[in-house]
Protein backbone atom coordinates (compact mmCIF):
# COMPACT_ATOMS: atom_id res chain seq x y z
CA UNK A 1 0.00 0.00 0.00
CA UNK A 2 1.40 3.41 -0.98
CA UNK A 3 1.58 6.52 1.32
CA UNK A 4 -1.91 8.79 1.33
CA UNK A 5 -1.44 12.12 -0.55
CA UNK A 6 0.28 14.49 1.08
CA UNK A 7 3.22 12.47 2.42
CA UNK A 8 6.66 12.56 1.16
CA UNK A 9 9.10 10.15 1.08
CA UNK A 10 12.16 11.20 3.67
CA UNK A 11 14.91 9.87 2.26
CA UNK A 12 16.99 6.94 3.95
CA UNK A 13 20.90 8.54 3.37
CA UNK A 14 19.26 12.00 4.83
CA UNK A 15 19.45 10.43 8.35
CA UNK A 16 21.52 8.81 10.70
CA UNK A 17 21.08 5.35 11.63
CA UNK A 18 18.57 4.51 14.24
CA UNK A 19 20.18 0.69 14.90
CA UNK A 20 21.51 1.66 18.43
CA UNK A 21 18.26 2.07 19.92
CA UNK A 22 16.96 -0.57 18.88
CA UNK A 23 19.47 -3.01 20.36
CA UNK A 24 17.64 -3.17 23.60
CA UNK A 25 16.10 0.09 23.94
CA UNK A 26 15.70 -0.55 27.85
CA UNK A 27 18.74 -1.49 29.28
CA UNK A 28 18.85 -5.41 30.51
CA UNK A 29 15.69 -7.69 30.94
CA UNK A 30 15.15 -7.84 34.98
CA UNK A 31 13.69 -11.82 33.73
CA UNK A 32 17.08 -12.49 31.12
CA UNK A 33 17.54 -15.66 33.56
CA UNK A 34 14.27 -17.24 32.39
CA UNK A 35 13.80 -15.29 29.10
CA UNK A 36 13.29 -16.43 25.56
CA UNK A 37 13.31 -13.24 23.92
CA UNK A 38 15.92 -13.89 22.48
CA UNK A 39 15.52 -17.71 21.74
CA UNK A 40 11.62 -17.77 20.76
CA UNK A 41 10.10 -20.11 17.64
CA UNK A 42 7.06 -19.41 15.56
CA UNK A 43 4.06 -21.81 15.21
CA UNK A 44 2.47 -20.14 12.41
CA UNK A 45 -1.41 -20.64 12.48
CA UNK A 46 -2.55 -19.08 9.89
CA UNK A 47 -3.98 -22.52 8.18
CA UNK A 48 -4.92 -24.17 11.28
CA UNK A 49 -6.56 -20.95 13.73
CA UNK A 50 -6.69 -18.71 10.83
CA UNK A 51 -9.11 -20.85 9.36
CA UNK A 52 -11.45 -20.45 11.78
CA UNK A 53 -11.80 -16.55 10.72
CA UNK A 54 -15.24 -16.17 9.48
CA UNK A 55 -14.40 -14.90 6.31
CA UNK A 56 -11.55 -18.08 5.89
CA UNK A 57 -11.97 -20.41 2.86
CA UNK A 58 -8.85 -21.83 1.54
CA UNK A 59 -8.53 -23.69 -1.72
CA UNK A 60 -5.83 -26.23 -1.88
CA UNK A 61 -3.85 -24.00 -4.24
CA UNK A 62 -4.49 -20.73 -1.56
CA UNK A 63 -3.22 -23.01 1.11
CA UNK A 64 0.04 -23.67 -0.71
CA UNK A 65 0.70 -20.37 -1.58
CA UNK A 66 0.41 -19.46 2.13
CA UNK A 67 2.37 -22.20 3.16
CA UNK A 68 5.25 -21.52 1.06
CA UNK A 69 5.23 -17.88 1.75
CA UNK A 70 5.36 -18.74 5.20
CA UNK A 71 8.20 -20.51 4.41
CA UNK A 72 9.86 -18.25 3.07
CA UNK A 73 8.96 -15.72 6.02
CA UNK A 74 11.08 -18.03 7.80
CA UNK A 75 8.70 -19.34 10.54
CA UNK A 76 9.78 -22.25 12.22
CA UNK A 77 6.58 -24.57 12.79
CA UNK A 78 3.16 -24.56 10.30
CA UNK A 79 0.14 -25.71 12.13
CA UNK A 80 -2.60 -26.95 9.81
CA UNK A 81 -6.18 -28.01 10.42
CA UNK A 82 -7.46 -30.77 11.74
CA UNK A 83 -7.15 -33.92 8.90
CA UNK A 84 -10.44 -35.33 10.66
CA UNK A 85 -12.49 -31.64 9.93
CA UNK A 86 -12.46 -33.12 6.31
CA UNK A 87 -11.86 -34.60 3.45
CA UNK A 88 -10.47 -32.18 1.85
CA UNK A 89 -8.56 -31.25 4.88
CA UNK A 90 -6.72 -34.73 4.83
CA UNK A 91 -5.68 -34.52 1.11
CA UNK A 92 -4.97 -30.84 1.84
CA UNK A 93 -2.05 -31.63 5.06
CA UNK A 94 -0.85 -34.29 3.08
CA UNK A 95 -0.13 -31.94 -0.18
CA UNK A 96 1.69 -29.39 2.63
CA UNK A 97 3.62 -32.39 3.90
CA UNK A 98 4.82 -33.29 0.58
CA UNK A 99 6.18 -29.59 -0.57
CA UNK A 100 9.43 -30.26 1.07
CA UNK A 101 9.38 -27.02 3.06
CA UNK A 102 11.73 -25.67 5.30
CA UNK A 103 9.81 -25.09 8.25
CA UNK A 104 7.95 -28.23 10.42
CA UNK A 105 4.57 -29.20 9.35
CA UNK A 106 2.14 -29.75 11.97
CA UNK A 107 -1.32 -30.80 12.36
CA UNK A 108 -3.58 -29.85 15.42
CA UNK A 109 -6.03 -32.80 16.76
CA UNK A 110 -8.54 -33.26 19.49
CA UNK A 111 -7.20 -35.37 22.46
CA UNK A 112 -8.62 -39.26 20.84
CA UNK A 113 -7.18 -41.74 19.35
CA UNK A 114 -9.54 -41.30 15.77
CA UNK A 115 -7.89 -38.44 15.34
CA UNK A 116 -4.44 -39.35 16.20
CA UNK A 117 -4.47 -42.01 13.81
CA UNK A 118 -5.33 -40.35 11.23
CA UNK A 119 -3.27 -37.36 12.13
CA UNK A 120 0.11 -39.32 11.64
CA UNK A 121 -0.46 -41.61 8.71
CA UNK A 122 -0.68 -37.46 7.21
CA UNK A 123 2.97 -37.28 6.63
CA UNK A 124 3.56 -34.68 9.17
CA UNK A 125 6.67 -33.63 11.45
CA UNK A 126 4.43 -33.28 14.62
CA UNK A 127 1.25 -33.35 16.20
CA UNK A 128 -0.54 -30.69 18.41
CA UNK A 129 -3.07 -32.53 20.72
CA UNK A 130 -5.33 -30.33 22.76
CA UNK A 131 -7.95 -31.07 24.93
CA UNK A 132 -9.84 -28.34 27.04
CA UNK A 133 -9.32 -28.40 30.94
CA UNK A 134 -11.47 -25.61 32.62
CA UNK A 135 -14.54 -26.66 34.05
CA UNK A 136 -16.44 -24.81 31.29
CA UNK A 137 -15.11 -26.75 28.83
CA UNK A 138 -15.36 -29.99 31.15
CA UNK A 139 -18.80 -29.84 31.44
CA UNK A 140 -20.30 -28.21 28.43
CA UNK A 141 -17.79 -29.25 25.83
CA UNK A 142 -16.43 -32.80 25.93
CA UNK A 143 -17.91 -33.71 29.13
CA UNK A 144 -14.80 -35.59 30.33
CA UNK A 145 -13.25 -35.40 33.62
CA UNK A 146 -9.35 -35.03 34.94
CA UNK A 147 -8.87 -38.92 34.99
CA UNK A 148 -10.12 -39.20 31.61
CA UNK A 149 -7.99 -36.23 30.35
CA UNK A 150 -5.14 -37.82 31.44
CA UNK A 151 -5.54 -41.51 30.41
CA UNK A 152 -6.60 -40.27 26.53
CA UNK A 153 -3.47 -37.62 26.61
CA UNK A 154 -0.71 -40.77 27.49
CA UNK A 155 -2.45 -43.31 25.10
CA UNK A 156 -2.33 -40.17 22.13
CA UNK A 157 0.98 -39.63 23.12
CA UNK A 158 2.88 -42.40 23.51
CA UNK A 159 0.71 -43.32 20.04
CA UNK A 160 2.31 -40.65 18.42
CA UNK A 161 5.72 -40.91 19.49
CA UNK A 162 6.01 -44.39 18.63
CA UNK A 163 5.46 -43.06 14.78
CA UNK A 164 8.74 -41.15 15.58
CA UNK A 165 7.24 -37.52 14.86
CA UNK A 166 6.64 -34.58 17.14
CA UNK A 167 4.18 -34.31 19.56
CA UNK A 168 2.19 -31.57 21.67
CA UNK A 169 0.04 -31.87 24.45
CA UNK A 170 -2.08 -28.40 25.62
CA UNK A 171 -4.54 -27.67 27.50
CA UNK A 172 -7.43 -25.51 26.36
CA UNK A 173 -9.00 -22.37 28.14
CA UNK A 174 -5.74 -22.96 30.39
CA UNK A 175 -6.19 -19.83 32.18
CA UNK A 176 -10.28 -20.47 33.62
CA UNK A 177 -8.50 -24.02 34.81
CA UNK A 178 -7.85 -25.51 38.20
CA UNK A 179 -4.12 -24.50 38.54
CA UNK A 180 -3.48 -28.08 39.88
CA UNK A 181 -5.56 -29.91 37.63
CA UNK A 182 -3.38 -27.90 35.20
CA UNK A 183 -0.02 -28.72 36.72
CA UNK A 184 -0.88 -32.56 37.35
CA UNK A 185 -2.13 -32.94 33.55
CA UNK A 186 1.44 -31.43 32.49
CA UNK A 187 3.66 -32.99 35.02
CA UNK A 188 1.91 -35.87 33.66
CA UNK A 189 2.40 -35.81 30.09
CA UNK A 190 6.40 -34.39 30.64
CA UNK A 191 7.08 -37.60 32.59
CA UNK A 192 6.25 -39.67 29.40
CA UNK A 193 7.65 -37.06 27.25
CA UNK A 194 6.47 -34.71 25.10
CA UNK A 195 8.56 -32.03 22.85
CA UNK A 196 6.02 -29.44 23.76
CA UNK A 197 3.35 -28.47 26.28
CA UNK A 198 0.67 -25.67 25.45
CA UNK A 199 -0.71 -23.00 27.53
CA UNK A 200 -4.20 -21.79 25.98
CA UNK A 201 -5.88 -18.62 26.38
CA UNK A 202 -8.75 -19.72 24.34
CA UNK A 203 -10.83 -16.62 25.67
CA UNK A 204 -8.66 -14.06 25.70
CA UNK A 205 -9.26 -13.54 28.97
CA UNK A 206 -5.48 -13.17 30.93
CA UNK A 207 -3.26 -10.33 31.58
CA UNK A 208 0.25 -9.85 31.01
CA UNK A 209 0.61 -10.70 34.59
CA UNK A 210 -0.86 -13.83 34.94
CA UNK A 211 0.30 -15.36 32.11
CA UNK A 212 4.00 -14.42 33.95
CA UNK A 213 2.57 -16.36 36.51
CA UNK A 214 1.15 -19.24 34.46
CA UNK A 215 4.27 -19.96 32.67
CA UNK A 216 6.70 -19.19 35.05
CA UNK A 217 5.49 -21.63 37.68
CA UNK A 218 4.72 -24.30 34.65
CA UNK A 219 8.09 -23.67 34.02
CA UNK A 220 9.11 -24.89 37.15
CA UNK A 221 7.32 -27.83 36.90
CA UNK A 222 8.05 -29.36 33.04
CA UNK A 223 11.40 -29.96 31.27
CA UNK A 224 10.26 -29.63 27.74
CA UNK A 225 9.76 -26.55 25.89
CA UNK A 226 6.08 -24.52 26.77
CA UNK A 227 4.39 -23.16 23.76
CA UNK A 228 1.30 -20.33 24.38
CA UNK A 229 -1.28 -19.68 22.51
CA UNK A 230 -3.34 -15.92 23.20
CA UNK A 231 -6.54 -14.88 21.78
CA UNK A 232 -7.27 -11.39 21.62
CA UNK A 233 -10.70 -10.74 22.58
CA UNK A 234 -9.07 -7.95 25.37
CA UNK A 235 -6.50 -6.40 23.20
CA UNK A 236 -3.43 -8.13 25.10
CA UNK A 237 -2.76 -10.98 23.00
CA UNK A 238 1.10 -9.14 22.00
CA UNK A 239 1.43 -8.01 25.50
CA UNK A 240 0.84 -11.87 26.79
CA UNK A 241 2.88 -13.48 24.19
CA UNK A 242 5.99 -11.65 25.11
CA UNK A 243 5.72 -12.32 28.78
CA UNK A 244 5.13 -15.96 28.19
CA UNK A 245 8.62 -15.33 26.68
CA UNK A 246 9.63 -13.30 29.53
CA UNK A 247 8.55 -15.63 31.70
CA UNK A 248 10.00 -19.07 29.89
CA UNK A 249 7.84 -19.83 27.24
CA UNK A 250 10.17 -21.00 23.85
CA UNK A 251 7.24 -20.74 21.03
CA UNK A 252 4.21 -19.05 20.40
CA UNK A 253 1.07 -19.20 18.28
CA UNK A 254 0.72 -16.78 15.66
CA UNK A 255 -1.14 -16.07 12.49
CA UNK A 256 -0.85 -13.48 10.22
CA UNK A 257 -2.96 -10.62 11.04
CA UNK A 258 -3.84 -12.71 14.06
CA UNK A 259 -6.72 -14.08 12.03
CA UNK A 260 -8.67 -17.27 14.01
CA UNK A 261 -11.97 -17.58 15.88
CA UNK A 262 -13.59 -14.47 16.68
CA UNK A 263 -11.30 -11.31 16.62
CA UNK A 264 -8.52 -13.85 16.56
CA UNK A 265 -5.02 -13.94 17.92
CA UNK A 266 -1.42 -12.70 18.53
CA UNK A 267 -1.21 -11.64 15.10
CA UNK A 268 2.50 -12.55 13.16
CA UNK A 269 3.41 -8.54 12.14
CA UNK A 270 2.34 -7.23 15.36
CA UNK A 271 4.80 -9.60 17.31
CA UNK A 272 7.51 -9.27 15.16
CA UNK A 273 7.27 -5.36 15.74
CA UNK A 274 7.23 -6.05 19.11
CA UNK A 275 10.13 -8.49 19.43
CA UNK A 276 12.11 -6.41 17.07
CA UNK A 277 12.00 -4.10 19.77
CA UNK A 278 13.08 -6.67 22.57
CA UNK A 279 16.23 -7.90 20.17
CA UNK A 280 16.47 -7.24 16.62
CA UNK A 281 19.95 -9.00 15.69
CA UNK A 282 17.50 -12.30 17.04
CA UNK A 283 14.85 -11.29 14.73
CA UNK A 284 17.02 -10.47 11.48
CA UNK A 285 19.06 -13.23 11.97
CA UNK A 286 15.72 -15.50 11.91
CA UNK A 287 13.22 -13.95 9.76
CA UNK A 288 13.03 -12.22 6.62
CA UNK A 289 11.18 -9.46 7.54
CA UNK A 290 11.39 -7.14 4.54
CA UNK A 291 8.42 -10.15 3.14
CA UNK A 292 5.92 -9.19 5.96
CA UNK A 293 4.32 -6.85 3.85
CA UNK A 294 3.64 -9.24 0.72
CA UNK A 295 2.43 -11.80 3.35
CA UNK A 296 0.02 -10.11 4.93
CA UNK A 297 -1.93 -8.74 1.43
CA UNK A 298 -1.80 -12.45 0.37
CA UNK A 299 -3.73 -13.45 3.42
CA UNK A 300 -5.63 -10.10 3.66
CA UNK A 301 -6.64 -10.58 -0.10
CA UNK A 302 -7.51 -14.05 0.72
CA UNK A 303 -9.89 -13.63 3.56
CA UNK A 304 -11.08 -10.15 1.97
CA UNK A 305 -10.06 -8.09 4.76
CA UNK A 306 -8.21 -4.66 4.88
CA UNK A 307 -4.91 -3.98 6.48
CA UNK A 308 -6.11 -1.91 9.50
CA UNK A 309 -4.34 1.55 9.29
CA UNK A 310 -2.94 1.08 12.54
CA UNK A 311 -1.71 -1.86 12.17
CA UNK A 312 2.19 -2.54 13.25
CA UNK A 313 4.52 -2.09 10.81
CA UNK A 314 2.47 -2.35 7.22
CA UNK A 315 -0.45 -0.31 8.95
CA UNK A 316 -0.27 2.68 5.67
CA UNK A 317 0.74 4.99 8.07
CA UNK A 318 3.12 3.39 10.53
CA UNK A 319 6.09 5.35 9.73
CA UNK A 320 4.46 8.56 8.52
CA UNK A 321 5.51 11.31 11.08
CA UNK A 322 3.41 14.55 10.98
CA UNK A 323 3.74 17.10 13.58
CA UNK A 324 6.20 19.57 13.60
CA UNK A 325 7.96 18.64 16.22
CA UNK A 326 8.54 15.17 15.67
CA UNK A 327 9.37 16.00 11.76
CA UNK A 328 12.19 17.76 13.06
CA UNK A 329 13.19 15.46 15.30
CA UNK A 330 13.22 12.74 12.64
CA UNK A 331 14.65 14.58 10.02
CA UNK A 332 18.29 14.96 12.03
CA UNK A 333 17.44 11.49 13.62
CA UNK A 334 14.58 8.73 13.15
CA UNK A 335 15.50 6.86 16.35
CA UNK A 336 13.90 10.07 18.14
CA UNK A 337 10.39 8.80 17.27
CA UNK A 338 10.80 5.69 16.01
CA UNK A 339 11.57 2.14 17.45
CA UNK A 340 11.71 0.38 14.52
CA UNK A 341 13.34 1.18 11.51
CA UNK A 342 11.20 0.81 8.72
CA UNK A 343 14.55 -0.09 6.23
CA UNK A 344 14.28 -3.58 8.61
CA UNK A 345 10.76 -4.74 6.88
CA UNK A 346 11.76 -3.04 3.29
CA UNK A 347 9.83 -0.16 3.93
CA UNK A 348 9.95 3.55 4.16
CA UNK A 349 9.55 6.31 6.31
CA UNK A 350 7.36 9.61 5.35
CA UNK A 351 7.19 13.18 6.37
CA UNK A 352 3.63 14.13 6.50
CA UNK A 353 4.19 18.44 5.66
CA UNK A 354 1.10 19.12 4.11
CA UNK A 355 -1.42 20.30 6.75
CA UNK A 356 -1.10 23.02 10.11
CA UNK A 357 0.54 21.01 12.21
CA UNK A 358 4.00 21.17 10.25
CA UNK A 359 6.86 23.05 10.83
CA UNK A 360 9.41 25.16 9.19
CA UNK A 361 12.35 22.56 9.73
CA UNK A 362 9.57 20.29 7.41
CA UNK A 363 9.12 22.62 4.95
CA UNK A 364 12.99 23.53 4.43
CA UNK A 365 13.45 19.77 3.90
CA UNK A 366 10.77 20.19 1.62
CA UNK A 367 12.32 23.33 0.26
CA UNK A 368 15.85 21.53 -0.27
CA UNK A 369 13.87 18.71 -1.85
CA UNK A 370 12.56 21.23 -4.66
CA UNK A 371 16.00 22.09 -5.49
CA UNK A 372 15.10 26.24 -4.07
CA UNK A 373 16.96 28.41 -2.33
CA UNK A 374 15.43 29.42 0.60
CA UNK A 375 16.95 31.18 4.01
CA UNK A 376 15.67 30.10 7.30
CA UNK A 377 13.62 33.04 7.74
CA UNK A 378 11.72 32.75 4.52
CA UNK A 379 10.94 29.03 5.09
CA UNK A 380 9.33 30.30 8.11
CA UNK A 381 7.50 32.98 6.21
CA UNK A 382 6.19 30.25 3.94
CA UNK A 383 5.51 27.67 6.64
CA UNK A 384 3.19 30.07 8.34
CA UNK A 385 1.35 30.50 4.50
CA UNK A 386 1.18 27.05 4.08
CA UNK A 387 -0.70 26.85 8.03
CA UNK A 388 -2.93 29.45 6.78
CA UNK A 389 -4.30 27.87 4.09
CA UNK A 390 -4.27 25.01 6.04
CA UNK A 391 -6.48 26.11 8.25
CA UNK A 392 -9.09 26.50 5.72
CA UNK A 393 -9.11 22.89 4.27
CA UNK A 394 -6.73 20.27 3.64
CA UNK A 395 -3.76 20.46 1.82
CA UNK A 396 -1.86 18.31 -0.70
CA UNK A 397 1.38 18.18 -1.70
CA UNK A 398 0.59 19.84 -4.58
CA UNK A 399 -0.70 22.53 -2.69
CA UNK A 400 2.22 23.11 -0.74
CA UNK A 401 4.71 22.70 -3.39
CA UNK A 402 2.73 25.59 -5.08
CA UNK A 403 3.09 27.87 -2.42
CA UNK A 404 6.90 27.09 -2.15
CA UNK A 405 7.23 28.07 -5.48
CA UNK A 406 5.30 31.53 -5.77
CA UNK A 407 7.10 32.47 -2.67
CA UNK A 408 10.12 31.35 -4.43
CA UNK A 409 9.18 33.11 -7.54
CA UNK A 410 8.12 36.04 -5.44
CA UNK A 411 11.36 36.69 -3.24
CA UNK A 412 13.66 35.80 -6.46
CA UNK A 413 11.70 38.65 -8.18
CA UNK A 414 10.18 41.54 -6.87
CA UNK A 415 6.30 40.96 -6.35
CA UNK A 416 3.90 43.37 -7.93
CA UNK A 417 0.56 43.57 -6.20
CA UNK A 418 -2.35 43.22 -8.62
CA UNK A 419 -4.90 46.55 -8.65
CA UNK A 420 -8.24 44.72 -8.91
CA UNK A 421 -9.87 43.59 -5.97
CA UNK A 422 -10.27 40.02 -5.25
CA UNK A 423 -13.21 38.51 -4.83
CA UNK A 424 -12.67 36.87 -1.46
CA UNK A 425 -9.95 37.76 0.51
CA UNK A 426 -8.71 35.10 3.24
CA UNK A 427 -6.61 37.06 5.90
CA UNK A 428 -2.92 36.80 5.63
CA UNK A 429 -3.28 34.81 2.19
CA UNK A 430 -1.85 35.87 -0.88
CA UNK A 431 -4.71 36.15 -3.80
CA UNK A 432 -2.65 33.32 -5.85
CA UNK A 433 -3.50 31.06 -2.26
CA UNK A 434 -7.35 32.13 -2.38
CA UNK A 435 -7.76 31.21 -5.99
CA UNK A 436 -5.75 27.55 -4.71
CA UNK A 437 -8.30 27.53 -1.95
CA UNK A 438 -11.68 27.67 -4.16
CA UNK A 439 -10.57 25.26 -6.97
C1 LIG B 1 -10.01 -23.89 20.74
C2 LIG B 1 -9.83 -24.52 19.41
O1 LIG B 1 -9.73 -23.81 18.45
S1 LIG B 1 -9.72 -26.19 19.34
C3 LIG B 1 -9.63 -26.59 17.64
C4 LIG B 1 -10.91 -26.39 16.94
N1 LIG B 1 -10.81 -27.05 15.68
C5 LIG B 1 -11.82 -27.70 15.16
O2 LIG B 1 -12.89 -27.78 15.72
C6 LIG B 1 -11.53 -28.35 13.84
C7 LIG B 1 -12.76 -28.37 12.98
N2 LIG B 1 -13.76 -29.18 13.61
C8 LIG B 1 -14.50 -30.10 12.97
O3 LIG B 1 -14.37 -30.29 11.77
C9 LIG B 1 -15.44 -30.88 13.78
O4 LIG B 1 -15.78 -30.18 14.96
C10 LIG B 1 -14.83 -32.27 14.20
C11 LIG B 1 -14.62 -33.09 12.94
C12 LIG B 1 -13.52 -32.10 14.94
C13 LIG B 1 -15.78 -32.99 15.13
O5 LIG B 1 -17.04 -32.97 14.52
P1 LIG B 1 -18.31 -33.74 15.16
O6 LIG B 1 -17.95 -35.14 15.43
O7 LIG B 1 -19.43 -33.48 14.22
O8 LIG B 1 -18.53 -33.06 16.59
P2 LIG B 1 -18.86 -31.58 17.02
O9 LIG B 1 -17.99 -30.63 16.27
O10 LIG B 1 -20.32 -31.32 16.90
O11 LIG B 1 -18.49 -31.61 18.55
C14 LIG B 1 -17.18 -31.74 18.99
C15 LIG B 1 -16.94 -33.15 19.49
O12 LIG B 1 -15.57 -33.30 19.88
C16 LIG B 1 -15.52 -33.61 21.28
N3 LIG B 1 -14.36 -32.87 21.76
C17 LIG B 1 -14.25 -31.52 21.81
N4 LIG B 1 -13.02 -31.22 22.19
C18 LIG B 1 -12.36 -32.37 22.34
C19 LIG B 1 -11.02 -32.63 22.69
N5 LIG B 1 -10.17 -31.64 22.89
N6 LIG B 1 -10.64 -33.91 22.75
C20 LIG B 1 -11.54 -34.92 22.50
N7 LIG B 1 -12.80 -34.70 22.14
C21 LIG B 1 -13.21 -33.43 22.06
C22 LIG B 1 -16.85 -33.16 21.85
O13 LIG B 1 -17.17 -33.88 22.97
C23 LIG B 1 -17.79 -33.48 20.70
O14 LIG B 1 -18.02 -34.86 20.69
P3 LIG B 1 -19.50 -35.52 20.59
O15 LIG B 1 -19.45 -36.30 19.34
O16 LIG B 1 -19.56 -36.37 21.78
O17 LIG B 1 -20.52 -34.45 20.57
O1 LIG C 1 -3.91 -26.09 20.79
C1 LIG C 1 -3.79 -25.06 21.43
O2 LIG C 1 -2.85 -24.88 22.19
C2 LIG C 1 -4.74 -23.94 21.28
C3 LIG C 1 -6.06 -24.34 20.76
C4 LIG C 1 -6.85 -23.13 20.49
O3 LIG C 1 -6.96 -22.67 19.36
C5 LIG C 1 -7.38 -22.37 21.62
O4 LIG C 1 -7.43 -22.88 22.73
O5 LIG C 1 -7.78 -21.21 21.39
MG1 LIG D 1 -7.40 -20.62 19.35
Amino acid sequence: MSAPEGFKKVSEDAHKSNQEINSNPYGPNPADFLSNVSNFQLIESTLREGEQFANAFFSTEKKIEIAKALDEFGVDYIELTSPVASEQSRKDCEAICKLGLKAKILTHIRCHMDDARVAVETGVDGVDVVIGTSQFLRQFSHGKDMNYIAESAVEVIEFVKSKGIEIRFSSEDSFRSDLVDLLNIYKTVDKIGVNRVGIADTVGCANPRQVYELVRTLRSVVHCDIECHFHNDTGCAIANAYTALEGGARLIDVSVLGIGERNGITPLGGLMARMVAADRDYVLSKYKLHKLRDLENLVAEAVQVNIPFNNPITGFCAFTHKAGIHAKAILANPSTYEILSPADFGLTRYIHFANRLTGWNAIKSRVDQLNLQLSDEQCKEVTNKIKKLGDVRQLTIDDVDSIIKDFHADVATPHVRPTEPVPHVIEGLEESDVKRSKN
